[in-house]
């Protein structure tokens, strides 16, 4: 790539939102369902990234063991839950609303690729009152894969109709890191406040195509805008 990229795609939880207390709330209702206690955030945040399925996956087995009739019950209770609500408590990042008007405004194209479901995805998108900035929205079931897949990412470009090589893409966690790389998108960015499991140095190692941003409003500037 030469210059600043036609195209930024967006990761969505804990890079543009920080969805963790509805996701938290919704859980809980879940687990309180079930005569199971409460979650605190701070534990719903190690298990966010992977779509709803695996978080309430994770909750439930890690924390108590799987009920006899599975997870899938659970797993639909959950989406259902926080499809009809995922704004209450979810805010955006600083300077989020304003960097998307500013790299509109200087050309650039935008996507979101998410393990969220599409569904809630465009829901809180719409809430949080930034959906018109984005051409493409991918979530967590678009396709049969999901990241770390690359298959979501170019999905996004391939309906923005720009190449990998021409587009950047900014997330939060390993699988972001992982997904920008298989996809051979030439920079990546991760917002070190984010939800990742692994530590930041580990996913950016100096001189590597992974960068590490402090800030969100630091994303024109990096990328050239
Ligand atoms: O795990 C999720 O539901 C979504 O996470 P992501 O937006 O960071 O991909
Ligand atoms: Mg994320």
């Amino acid at each position: 790539m030469t210059g600043r990229p036609r195209a930024v795609v967006f990761d969505l939880d804990g890079t543009l939102c920080d969805s963790v207390p509805d996701l938290t709330a919704a859980l809980n209702r879940v687990l309180e369902e079930q005569g199971r206690p409460p979650l605190p955030a701070a534990t719903v945040r190690t298990l966010v990234g992977d779509g709803a399925a695996v978080l309430v996956r994770r909750a439930l087995a890690e924390f108590g063991g799987l009920p006899p009739e599975g997870a899938e019950p659970h797993i639909a209770r959950f989406i259902a839950l926080y499809e009809a609500d995922p704004s209450a408590r979810t805010r955006l990042f600083p300077g989020v609303a304003e960097t998307l008007g500013r790299l509109v405004e200087a050309g650039a194209v935008l996507g979101v690729c998410t393990n969220k479901p599409l569904r809630a995805t465009r829901r809180l998108l719409s809430d949080l009152g930034i959906a018109a900035r984005f051409t493409a929205v991918v979530g967590g079931d678009s396709y049969p894969t999901r990241k770390p897949s690359p298959e979501p990412l170019l999905g996004v470009l391939a309906a923005l109709g720009v190449a990998p090589a021409d587009a950047a893409y900014v997330g939060d966690n390993e699988h972001d890191a992982a997904t920008g790389l298989a996809a051979g998108v030439p920079r990546v960015l991760l917002l070190r406040y984010g939800y990742a499991r692994v530590p930041y140095e580990e996913l950016a190692p100096p001189g590597g195509p992974v960068e590490l941003l402090d800030g969100f409003v630091d994303v024109p500037r990096v990328l050239g805008f």
